[in-house]
This record gives structure tokens, sequence and C-alpha cells, in this order.
């Protein structure tokens, strides 16, 4: 349809998946383009010159990169809906300071899982579980991150569950008996259609790294 938003993305991404959850969190209708990494198309290339990566929102013409920064853009384009950040400043604080968390330790630790092998992926299992039980404190007996309302820490990071099977079994771990509240917050943000609807299957996951683990390591 004319004039939708063009999102620039990649299927097993978990930072496109961020921009799939928001759009639908807001009902945003959406057209959908995959891309080829090795043949990245000419609008990825121009809308996104810097990082050339995704996700990349183009709303009327004008291209928004960086996963965290569309979720944010979302947010403040479409407001007819909650917005995903809390109204005090210091709740705002709180929310970009745990999404930057995930954005750095979880990223960089859960790719050394499935992307490393040797002391970089045994390293990696460590940090990763570290970041996760930090989470697991910091969420508690609230139902999501920002309390009673699911909003942008939970988007920054529930994009990461769908690939939880994936690091249980190529980790040799096991999420649950160490975060037992994620688990249940991670069940409780997929009954959102705005999250089952963007996450990918997490055996197709498991299909993607067994694939990239015998092509890369
Ligand atoms: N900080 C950025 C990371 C995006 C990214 O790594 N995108 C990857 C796909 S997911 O791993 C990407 O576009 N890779 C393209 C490439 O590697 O050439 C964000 O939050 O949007």
């Amino acid at each position: 349809m004319a004039n939708q938003p063009i999102l620039l993305d990649y299927w097993p991404s978990m930072f496109g998946m961020r921009a799939r959850v928001a759009l639908r969190e807001k009902g945003v209708e959406f057209e959908y383009r995959e891309e080829d990494f090795k043949n990245k198309s000419p609008l990825l290339l121009q809308s996104n010159p810097v990082h050339k990566k995704i996700p990349v929102l183009i709303h009327n013409g004008k291209p928004v990169c960086e996963s965290l920064n569309v979720v944010q853009y979302v947010d403040e384009a479409w407001t007819d809906k909650n917005s995903f950040f809390p109204s005090d400043p210091y709740g705002r604080a709180q929310a970009r300071f745990w999404a930057d968390f995930v954005d750095k330790k979880v990223t960089e630790s859960q790719f050394k899982i499935w992307g490393k092998k040797g002391e970089e992926h045994e390293e990696g299992k460590k940090e990763f579980i570290e970041a996760l039980k930090i989470l697991e404190s910091e969420l508690g007996d609230k139902p999501y991150f920002g309390g009673d309302t699911f909003g942008y820490v939970d988007i920054s990071f529930i994009t990461f569950y769908c690939w939880f099977q994936a690091y249980e079994k190529f980790g040799n771990i096991s999420i649950e008996p160490e975060c037992p509240k994620l688990i249940a917050w991670g069940k409780r943000c997929m009954e959102k259609e705005s999250v089952s609807k963007s996450l990918a299957d997490s055996e197709k996951i498991v299909g993607y790294v067994a694939e990239f683990r015998k092509n890369n390591l």
C-alpha cells in the first residue's frame, strides 16, 4: 500500500525483530523486505550507508537506522497507542539503561555461544548467564521490566527469547533452572500477538545456527 513504512530486515535477526514487535505493538501496517547479505539491496546501501545493516525503517521516504533507535522512533511517530516508555524522566532513564545493558552484555555474550568455539565460547557462556542473572534480578516479580506494561526494555530483550533453544543446544546450558522468572516472562510476552507474530521460530533458529557453524567454525 502507498506510503506504508518499509522495514528492511533479516528473518533471524533479534535486532530486526525489535522493529517488528514495536510496529505491531502500535498496530502499524508495514511492508517487510528480506535482505540477502551476500547481495545487499541498493535501498539498504543508500538508506544505511554508515553501517549497511538491518533493520532500517523507511517512513515517509526517510530511513531510521539502529534497532533501539527504530523502536524509539516508532514510539514517537505513532502516539495513538500506549508509549513504550514511562512518563517520568527517571523511569525513562532506567529503561534506556537496561536496554543498553541488553545491547552490550547480552548481544556480545550470546554471539560467543553460537558463533565462536573454544575459550571464547566458554567465556561467552559464563558472561551470558551472568547477564541473564542480572536481568532476572532486575525483573524480579514484575510482569514486565517496566512494571505492569510491556515496554521498551521488554522489546529490547524479548527478541533474544526465540534464540534461547539455540543457546541451550550449542552452549550446553540450561536457562530455566538459573532464570525461572525470565522464562516465565518470555512465555508471558509470547502471549502478545505483536511478539508471537514477530519472533522467528526457535527450531528454525537452531537450524540457522547449525548451518552457520558448519560453514564458519
Ligand atoms: N546495532 C545494530 C545491529 C544490527 C545488526 O547487527 N544487523 C545485522 C543482522 S543481525 O545480526 C546485519 O545487518 N548484518 C549485515 C552484515 O553483517 O553485513 C542494531 O541494533 O540495529
